[in-house]
């Protein structure tokens, strides 16, 4: 189970800072879609270049043009990007394309998915990675719960999870065994950053 580090709402000097902090505790760097939709593609290319030794995702949550923002993604220095499962089959298509062009990798998010039907569907489309999702207005209205896991179960994907994941519940959700686990919140808004995510790793290996 790898720890990925969602960078959401924060600016540029606190994405590199935080990163920084938490190096040596999370194996996968995300530039959240908010944190893109400010600074462009620059932030993920100096991401990359400050960061070599770590994966890269940009959260792009393509929904249409997916050619073009895969391959900017990709051409920036991700390792993986987004594509929402609400998307068009065609976009979806269309970005898992380019990333097995590129030896790269597509993470379809989950946002808003509620039967395993359509991981079954994403998975015929050529899916191999999707990320289990609660919304960040989801999460005023309802905890992560575990039956979130249910739409994937059946489906041979590897998974993501994301939502408020916290230290307490990474204690179920590790039972759920998804290859990745994002946290954002937890780690970025807490008084102290790298014992948190230190915390969590050393969790996961536990
Ligand atoms: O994709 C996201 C929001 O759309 C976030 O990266 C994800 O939800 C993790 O952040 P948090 O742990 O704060 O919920």
């Amino acid at each position: 189970m790898k720890l990925q580090l969602a960078l959401d709402r924060l600016t540029w000097d606190e994405c590199f800072a935080i990163a920084n902090e938490v190096r040596d505790n999370i194996d996968i760097i995300e530039v959240g879609t908010g944190v893109i939709k400010e600074y462009g593609m620059a932030i993920v290319r100096e991401m990359n270049v400050q960061f070599p030794n770590h994966a890269l995702l940009a959260d792009m949550k393509i929904c249409d043009a997916g050619r073009h923002e895969a391959n900017q993604a990709f051409q920036a220095g991700a390792d993986v990007a987004t594509v929402m499962a609400f998307a068009p089959e065609a976009t979806i298509e269309e970005t898992l394309r380019v990333a097995k062009e590129q030896n790269k990798t597509m993470m379809i998010d989950l946002l808003g998915v509620e039967s395993s039907q359509k991981v079954h569907q994403l998975h015929s489309l050529g899916a191999t990675f999707v990320g289990v999702h609660l919304g960040k207005d989801q999460q005023k209205q309802q905890a992560f719960s575990a039956s979130q896991f249910d739409i994937v179960k059946d489906v041979d994907v590897q998974t993501a999870v994301a939502g408020g994941v916290t230290l307490e519940s990474l204690q179920t959700i590790k039972k759920h065994k998804p290859d990745v686990i994002i946290v954002g919140s937890s780690i970025t808004a807490a008084a102290n950053p790298a014992h948190i995510a230190k915390s969590m790793k050393a969790l996961l290996h536990v």
